[in-house]
C-alpha cells in the first residue's frame, strides 16, 4: 500500500497561530522558524500555520482537523482594551488580528479539550482570554524586576538563561520537568497581573511574577512566559515541555 494511504505513520498535526506583519506593501501571516523547528524536532509533530483569517473562516474548521495548537511569542503586545485598560504611552506594536484569532482559538480548544501549549505572548493571550489582566510594563511595577531582553545584544545573549523560576510542587510543569526550580530566559515587557479564571499558577519568578500557567479543565493546557524553543535540542529540561506536548497530541 502506498505510504500516502497508510495512516499508521501520520504524526500529529499542530496548528500554530500566526501573527500579521506588513512586509513592503503587503500583509503576511507569519510564524517564527524556531517555534516550528522545536515542534517538529522536540515535540515530533507536524506544525501547520493558522492564518489570521477569522473574518473569513470559522476556527472550528481548523480545530476539528488538528491534534493540538501552539501559541507562539511575538513582539506585538496584547491590546489592553481586552482587559479593560487604555494603552500606556510606550512605542509598542499591537496585532489585533493575532489577539482575535488567539482568543477564538483558546475558547474553542478548551471546549474541544485539544492540547494547548503557549510561549511568552501565548501565555499572555491565554490569561487575557480567560478574563485575566496584564501589567503593560512589568519593569515599572514596584517590586518587579526588569524581564526584558537587551535587543542590542546577540541572540544567544538575548535568549540566554537569566533568572530562576520556582515551580509549583506537584503541578503539571513539575510533573513534566521533574524540577522545582528552573533557570530560564526572559524577553518580555508585559506579564500577568490578575490571573484568569480556571488557571493554575505553575511557576513564579523570584519577584513573584507568574511565569507559567495551566488550564484547569484541559487534559493538556500549559503556557510559559519564557522561551523553551530556543536551541531546545541543547536544553534537556526545556525539551521535556515540547515532548510532553507532543505526547499529549499523540494520545488524543
Ligand atoms: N510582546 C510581549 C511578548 C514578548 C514575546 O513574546 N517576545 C518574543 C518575541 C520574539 C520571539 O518570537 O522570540 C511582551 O513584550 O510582553
Amino acid at each position: 500500500m502506498s505510504d500516502y494511504k497508510n495512516d499508521q505513520k501520520l504524526k500529529p498535526l499542530v496548528g500554530v497561530v500566526s501573527d500579521v506583519q506588513i512586509i513592503g506593501p503587503h500583509i503576511f501571516h507569519t510564524s517564527g522558524d524556531k517555534y516550528l523547528r522545536a515542534l517538529s524536532q522536540a515535540a515530533d509533530v507536524i506544525p501547520v500555520v493558522i492564518p489570521c483569517l477569522q473574518d473569513d473562516q470559522d476556527i472550528k474548521q481548523w480545530i476539528r482537523r488538528l491534534d493540538g495548537v501552539f501559541l507562539t511569542g511575538a513582539y506585538s503586545m496584547v491590546d489592553p482594551k481586552h482587559y479593560g485598560e487604555q494603552k500606556i504611552d510606550k512605542p509598542y506594536d499591537y496585532d489585533e488580528r493575532r489577539d482575535e484569532l488567539s482568543f477564538q482559538t483558546i475558547r474553542s480548544l478548551i471546549e474541544a479539550d485539544l492540547p494547548l501549549l503557549g510561549v511568552c505572548r501565548g501565555l499572555q493571550d491565554i490569561n487575557v482570554a480567560l478574563g485575566g489582566s496584564l501589567y503593560q510594563a512589568v519593569q515599572e511595577v514596584p517590586g518587579n524586576n526588569d524581564h526584558r531582553e537587551d535587543k542590542n545584544q546577540p541572540l544567544d545573549i538575548q535568549y540566554g538563561d537569566v533568572h530562576n523560576v520556582n515551580v509549583t510542587q506537584d503541578g503539571l510543569l513539575h510533573r513534566i520537568t521533574g524540577r522545582t526550580q528552573i533557570k530560564v530566559n526572559s524577553l518580555h515587557s508585559q506579564g500577568i497581573n490578575k490571573v484568569g479564571e480556571g488557571l493554575t499558577v505553575e511557576a513564579r519568578a523570584d519577584d513573584n511574577l507568574v511565569e507559567a500557567i495551566s488550564v484547569d479543565q484541559m487534559t493538556f493546557g500549559l503556557a510559559v512566559q519564557w522561551h523553551p524553543e530556543w536551541k531546545v535540542a541543547e536544553n534537556p529540561i526545556q525539551r521535556t515541555i515540547f515532548e510532553a506536548f507532543g505526547d499529549a497530541c499523540r494520545a488524543r
